[in-house]
């Protein structure tokens, strides 16, 4: 087993940078139905952008690399408790060479490990089986789609849908109400796991087993061969779209499992997943722990980089490809506007929903942290027109000793609702970037200081980490890398005016038309 730990090792990489080819397939897919030039086909462009970038760069595809959850199948006297340290040296080093982000936090301090090692952190199941070989599988699931996963509990009222039974039609009313309250904030088009049955802890367990499942698979049990038949056709109709966006393509994946429950109980849980979907496998020598196969096919297999057109170039000098593309909503053009920080209030309330913006001086990052802290604390640095950038990064330093961006996309914005509007009016800030919108508070605090939320591609890591040309500094090392207020130098920062300071907001609009769009799912399918 001399190999075991560099396979653990070489598999961790691999499914943090290098996204299978079932996924790619299925993003390459959706990209076919969007229409052209509309905000969620320029979406996709980055996003399939982001993942050649990620193969390229062997860097995580998304800053986020989530929860490591490992499964191992393994012969009846092979070495657990081995097994097991080799997978923590493995996380432990694949954290050191930025291949993980420092994920750990203590719940209650919030001290980060800086190692992903900690109580419940990486988890590891083992089983035993009758191969001779050893199967490690991986799954690395982000904070954001993980904040997004639901657990009904039959028989419910469901919102939009009305009664919700204990049967097949109340799991189709459970399913697709899971869909619809994802909405842009776990980084859609997802791929959703489902597990009926079970108590509450092994309903969620058997949903996020679904997520191992591979996407081009046929359910074994006709019923729910059926109701996945049925949420890939109409969970599209709903309209969300890539971010939440708007379009044509919502769930890349439904994959529906069953067991036994108690008589009184009756779940359904729901293990939602973005589309930055990584999970990958690999099939050892139990001798040696050498590689011998991968579980899932690789992403090398499936270029991405046919026809792509990104929501913008990440150099502001060659926007001109964004700047002509209608949306499908809007007669007009796409304005796209180049806003050098400090920002002033005029420029703010030239901006309008659906504008592109193009970000190019200091930008902070801030994030759960750094809100609450600035409540009733001054900020290290001036923020008076200044660009707050939802983002926790992975960080490391180059040869000389100086910091480098190695992922950094939009973290979930929502999170932050309770204090956004009290902090840009206190600091001054004209724009928020972030992912998936904000709330009522928000809005009225931008439209009555002169603010504009911004959303960046969520997961797009790669794309965005090259427009931070250099860091400047960093506050607040305390709160651990990905809470901490780095101050970035930003070159060609693309991202959506998705939040005015006149009142609107696509997000609440695309909330709004999804649930009218819910209730059409009403009437009994499976009676
Ligand atoms: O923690 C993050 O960087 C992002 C998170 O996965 C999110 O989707 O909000
Ligand atoms: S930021 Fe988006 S893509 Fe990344 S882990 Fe979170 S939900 Fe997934």
């Amino acid at each position: 087993m001399q190999h075991f730990l560099q396979s653990v090792y070489d598999l961790i990489v691999e499914t943090s940078t290098n996204l299978p080819a079932d996924v790619r397939r299925a993003i390459r897919n959706a990209q076919s139905l969007e229409d052209k030039g509309t905000r969620a086909a320029l979406s996709l462009s980055t996003i399939a952008q982001n993942i050649e970038m990620a193969e390229t760069n062997v860097s995580p595809i998304c800053q986020d690399t989530g929860m490591p959850t490992f499964i191992i199948h393994c012969p009846v006297g092979a070495d657990q408790i081995t097994m097991k340290r080799q997978i923590r040296e493995a996380v432990a080093q694949a954290t050191t060479d930025s291949k993980l982000r420092t994920n750990s936090v203590d719940s209650l301090t919030g001290a980060n490990t800086g190692d992903n090692l900690g109580p419940g952190t990486p988890v590891i199941h083992f089983e035993q089986w009758e191969r001779d070989d050893i199967e490690v599988k991986l799954i690395l699931k982000g904070g954001g789609c993980e904040n997004k996963n639901i657990q009904y509990s039959l028989p419910a009222e469901i919102p939009g849908l009305g009664k919700a039974g204990r049967d097949l039609d109340g799991i189709r009313k459970c399913v697709m109400h899971s869909v619809y309250q994802a909405q842009g904030q776990g980084c859609s088009a997802g791929v959703i796991g489902v597990g009926i049955g079970g108590d509450r802890t092994t309903g969620y367990e058997l949903a996020k087993h679904q997520l191992f499942r591979s996407l081009d698979d046929v359910n074994p049990n006709e019923d729910l061969r059926k109701l996945e038949d049925y949420v890939m056709e109409n969970a599209n109709k709903l309209g969300i779209g890539t971010m939440g966006f708007g379009g044509q393509v919502t769930l890349l994946g439904c994959k529906v499992g069953v067991m036994n429950r108690l008589p009184a109980s009756f779940f359904v849980s729901v293990a939602y997943n973005c589309w930055a979907y990584r999970r990958q496998g690999v099939v050892l020598n139990a001798q040696t722990g050498e590689i011998e196969d991968w579980v899932y096919e690789r992403g090398s297999d499936q270029p991405m980089n046919e026809a792509t057109q990104p929501v913008a170039a990440a150099e502001a000098s060659q926007p001109e490809a964004v700047a002509a593309a209608p949306d499908a909503d809007e007669s007009d053009e796409r304005r796209e506007i180049v806003l050098q920080t400090p920002i002033s209030e005029e420029q703010i309330r030239q901006l309008k929903v659906g504008d592109v913006v193009i970000i190019n001086g200091m930008m902070h990052t801030g994030r759960d942290a750094l809100h609450k802290y600035l409540m009733d604390h001054d900020s290290p640095v001036d923020l008076n027109g200044a660009a707050i950038y939802h983002c926790g990064p992975v960080m490391s330093k180059d040869q000389a000793g100086n910091w480098k961006v190695r992922a950094a996309g939009p973290t979930t914005s929502i999170r932050e609702e309770p204090y956004q509007g009290d902090i840009i009016k206190k600091f001054g800030i004209r724009a928020v970037i972030g992912k998936g919108g904000m709330g009522p508070k928000t809005l009225a605090a931008l439209k009555e200081h002169g603010g504009v939320y911004l959303n960046a591609i969520g997961g797009a890591a790669q794309y965005y980490a090259r427009c931070f040309k250099k860091v400047e500094g960093v506050d607040f090392m305390e709160f651990g890398i990905p809470e901490a207020m780095w101050h970035l130098q930003t070159e060609g920062f693309a991202a959506i005016v998705t939040m005015d300071s006149h009142g609107n907001s696509l997000h609440a609009d695309v909330e709004k038309n999804s649930l009218q769009k819910l209730e059409q799912f009403k009437e009994p399918v499976f009676a």
